[in-house]
């Protein structure tokens, strides 16, 4: 057999973001916390996400779930999410894609019309309500870890722009909220180009002036994904607003973002624009849609932190066998700049 490595991959989006999901062909690593498990691979399997992410499997704009058995007894299941740059503490739409697997391939049995299951994530606990018929994840609600503000207005020279105000928040990722107006823009496609550039730019400027640090989890420590918002409107008596989360290293969340979206409840919330109890819907640059509201209020060491609750929907796209030819020249894949954002060091 030729073949260095196989792997049981489910593809699945949420909203427009892809998270294909391994359901085989990873052992688990050890670890006390699924942070733990997370270092674990960072550090010494980190080709898996390499070889799933990079081309030619992979792309730019997608990420990867890994189903492993969890750490804390009171959860169904655990699993690790890969993105491009990082292994994400929490994401909303992996989660939902998570779910979605899990139930419509029978790894965790769905009740109809409700399955609630715990996931155990890097980030902590997070309990999931998916709405099921007919052997189909209709919805997902998850009950995200608390979310909460580091900075409001925090200006920052950034090169090339000038003075930017920007917000900072935890909402299982570390977000850095710039309002797109602020900087001459708008969550439009025709601005996709500026966006990426400049968010990224913004970013590598709060990351060299400011590094939060999750008071629970000091390994959790500075930001690494950024939000442009759009203001709150009203529709039929609902909060909405649009945003585009710029994911390292240069694109769009193709879905709402689940992180992005409790990160923004957190500054909605602490800039008095969003209650307990109400509802925000938030849209993506595809014009998909996540609802969203605060569950309750708590505190994470001395912050004052929300409660979030997500819901959206995700699509199981394909069943695949994903190979490493031992003689393949690209075992960890590689990237173009044609696709890729190339930065330089
Ligand atoms: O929904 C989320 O939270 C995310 N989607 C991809 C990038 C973030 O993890």
């Amino acid at each position: 057999m030729p073949f260095s490595r196989t792997l049981s991959v489910v593809g699945c989006h949420a909203e427009g973001e892809v998270g294909d999901v391994i359901t085989g062909g990873v052992l688990d690593v050890p670890g006390n916390t699924m942070y733990d498990k997370l270092v674990y691979f960072l550090n010494k399997r980190d080709n898996i996400r390499q070889l799933l992410l990079n081309e030619p499997r992979g792309r730019s704009s997608m990420n990867t779930n890994l189903i492993l058995p969890p750490c804390d007894p009171r959860a169904d299941a655990g699993f690790l999410i890969m993105e491009s740059e990082e292994y994400a503490p929490m994401s909303g739409s992996n989660t939902i894609c998570t779910t979605t697997v899990l139930l419509e391939t029978g790894m965790i049995p769905m009740k109809e019309p409700i399955t609630e299951l715990t996931l155990d994530t890097a980030a902590g606990l997070v309990v999931v309500t998916a709405k099921c018929e007919a052997g189909k994840c209709k919805s997902v609600a998850f009950d995200n870890v608390p979310s909460f503000v580091f900075k409001l207005d925090y200006k920052l020279q950034v090169p090339g722009i000038g003075e930017v105000s920007v917000d900072i928040a935890w909402g299982g990722m570390m977000y850095v909220l710039v309002d797109a107006a602020s900087v001459g823009l708008k969550v439009e496609a025709q601005y996709s180009t500026q966006l990426v550039d400049l968010g990224e730019r913004i970013k590598r400027a709060v990351q060299s002036s400011y590094t939060p640090v999750h008071p629970e989890n000091p390994r959790i420590k500075g930001v690494s994904i950024l939000a442009f918002t759009e203001p709150l409107t009203i529709e039929d008596g609902c909060k909405v607003a649009v945003n585009t989360v710029v994911v390292s290293p240069g694109r769009f969340d193709r879905s709402p973002c689940g992180t992005g979206t409790c990160a923004r409840m957190a500054v909605l919330h602490a800039t008095g624009q969003l209650k307990e109890g109400e509802i925000f819907k938030h849209r993506s640059i595809i014009g998909t849609e996540f609802t969203s509201h605060i569950r309750g209020i708590t505190k994470v060491g001395s912050y004052q932190a929300v409660l979030p609750t997500v819901a959206g929907r995700a699509w199981i796209t394909s069943f695949k066998q994903i190979v490493l030819d031992s003689s393949d020249p690209f075992p960890e894949g590689f990237r173009v700049g044609d696709q890729w954002r190339m930065v330089p060091n």
